[in-house]
């Protein structure tokens, strides 16, 4: 039987339809699941594509089934699965082959990766992809970190199956080792920012203007016809529509609410206090599902302490907060990329990468979970300007923050004076208010610290770190 181009390991959700997609695109691909049934499955669902896709039992026909040098592609559970996996197929493999992990990994688990096989022979690719299941079947996004010889290699093919923007492939190589999976954390983390502010933005329609689950679908609707256009409020919209078949009520109110989380977000928060770049909306987006999860203390607290009263709901002019609705929205938005994509120009000089940012935007545009009209307008702004300190200081950024703060600022008034938690929303605003003060308040922290510490501080008339006139500190008391 003719040998494949290519390998797959790893017949879940991501993998099954990647391996269909690639069939799809005229390449010949060997499959491999750690449980045979699964690939049973898999190869009865291909239907016509079953011809070019080699379902293999053992990891030893699998390596023989493709053609060397081979890219197989790990696109499992990650974490030590990896490691396992990767152990597994070292002994079968031979000098150029190359594996590439396709999975959500941690990049520093990637940089160790790529580092222990650098001179076996053998290369290693850690590929961030997205788009979920249909991305993965029809045209995801991919986020790919090695070496640039490697890209070269692999680039044909993954350019076949990546999504397009206007013709353009959404697949691109970002820099060595662990690139591509920090760049797909971050894509993560701005994930969660997005879906969290979406949230906070429901929470308000819901309970501070006592709206169904099908009006706020409407909004929402609307809004995806304007500025705000994108996957994660076109999914929404459909989310809020559908009725649980059980109970005939919307899908929406029969959930639980606590949100699951994998790791990603977090990582982001991590590796953005590791760097000492200031991530608000991601920080706060991971403590939201964080807090979300303490259900049982949440109901607990409501007994004791109740629901504070409801402000000015009942005078509130509801149109006009719908609009100031989808103004924050987008200004919070515009606070968690310029956040996300300053973690970004950080990481690239700290892990010696040269992050290409508007190439970053460009791959971003379709095929992944935060595809958006908006992440065009980021890869113009980064276009003009790839080394701007940050994106609200572009001219079209900072265009636009100027247009949405007072509507940030009237929908936190509203939610805080209602008792609906906006703690994304809120933390644009805190960043952009920050951000944007020449003369900020950390006088008094150097002060505090210099007085308990002796830390020392700058003086505004030039003279570095200086002493204040505070005595010995502690033993003052
Ligand atoms: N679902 C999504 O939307 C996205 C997921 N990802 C990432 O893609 C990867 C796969 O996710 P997904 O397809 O959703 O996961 P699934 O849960 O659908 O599938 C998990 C796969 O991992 C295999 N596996 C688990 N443990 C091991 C092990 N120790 N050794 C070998 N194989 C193992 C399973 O094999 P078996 O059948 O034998 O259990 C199965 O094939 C993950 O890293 C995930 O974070 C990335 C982007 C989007
Ligand atoms: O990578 C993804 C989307 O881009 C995966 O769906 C991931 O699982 C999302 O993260 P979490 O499960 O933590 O919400």
């Amino acid at each position: 039987m003719e040998q494949a181009e290519i390998g797959l390991i790893g017949l879940g959700v991501m993998g099954a339809n990647l391996s269909l997609n690639i069939a799809e695109k005229g390449n010949r691909i060997a499959v491999f699941n750690r449980t045979y049934a699964a690939t049973e499955q898999f190869m009865k669902d291909a239907g016509e594509l079953a011809d070019r896709i080699i379902p293999c039992k053992t990891i030893e026909e699998f390596v023989a089934a493709i053609r060397p040098p081979r890219p197989i592609i790990i696109m499992i559970k990650a974490g030590d699965p990896v490691d396992q996996q990767m152990e597994l197929l070292k002994p079968h493999l031979e000098k150029n082959d190359i594996m590439i992990d396709a999975g959500n990994a941690n990049f520093r688990d990637t940089i160790r990766r790529f580092d222990s096989l650098k001179d076996s022979g053998l290369t290693f690719i850690g590929m961030g992809v997205s788009g979920g299941e249909e991305g993965a079947r029809h045209g995801p996004s991919i986020m790919v970190g090695g070496t640039e010889e490697s890209w070269k290699r692999v680039e044909p093919v993954l350019t076949s199956i990546a999504a397009k923007f206007n013709g353009e492939p959404c697949v691109d190589w970002l820099g060595n080792d662990g690139a591509g999976h920090f760049v797909k954390t971050i894509h993560n983390g701005i994930e969660y920012a997005d879906m969290q502010m979406i949230a906070e933005i429901y929470g308000i329609l819901r309970d501070g203007l006592n709206m169904s689950a099908v009006e706020i679908a409407d909004v929402f609707a609307k809004w995806n016809k304007g500025r705000l256009n994108s996957y994660l409020i076109e999914i929404t919209e459909k989310v809020l529509r559908a009725k649980d078949p059980i109970s005939g009520r919307p899908m929406v109110d029969m959930i639980v609410d606590k949100a699951g989380q994998k790791g990603t977000g977090k990582w982001s928060a991590i590796e953005a206090q590791n760097m000492g770049v200031p991530a608000t909306g991601i920080e706060a987006a991971v403590a939201a599902r964080s807090l979300s999860s303490f259900k049982d203390q949440r109901e607990a607290a409501e007994k004791i302490l109740g629901l504070p009263a409801s402000g000015d709901h009942g005078n509130v002019d509801r149109d006009k907060l719908i609009d100031d609705l989808e103004q924050a929205l987008l200004a919070g938005k515009i606070g968690a990329y310029a956040q996300g994509f300053a973690v970004m120009a950080e990481a690239s000089k700290e892990f010696g990468w040269s992050l290409p940012m508007p190439t970053i935007a460009k791959i971003w545009r379709a095929g992944c979970i935060i595809r958006s009209q908006f992440l065009d307008e980021i890869t113009s702004a980064f276009t003009k300007d790839p080394d701007v300190a940050n994106l609200i200081v572009t001219p079209a950024f900072a265009d636009m923050v100027k247009d949405t703060d007072g509507a940030l600022r009237r929908v936190i008034s509203f939610a805080a004076l209602g008792g609906m938690p906006v703690p994304a929303l809120a933390s644009a605003l805190g960043y952009f208010d920050a951000y944007r003060r020449g003369r900020g308040t950390a006088n008094l922290i150097q002060a505090q610290r210099d007085f308990f510490g002796a830390h020392g501080f700058d003086r505004t008339d030039g003279a570095d770190k200086h002493h204040g006139p505070w005595g010995s500190g502690l033993a003052d008391f």
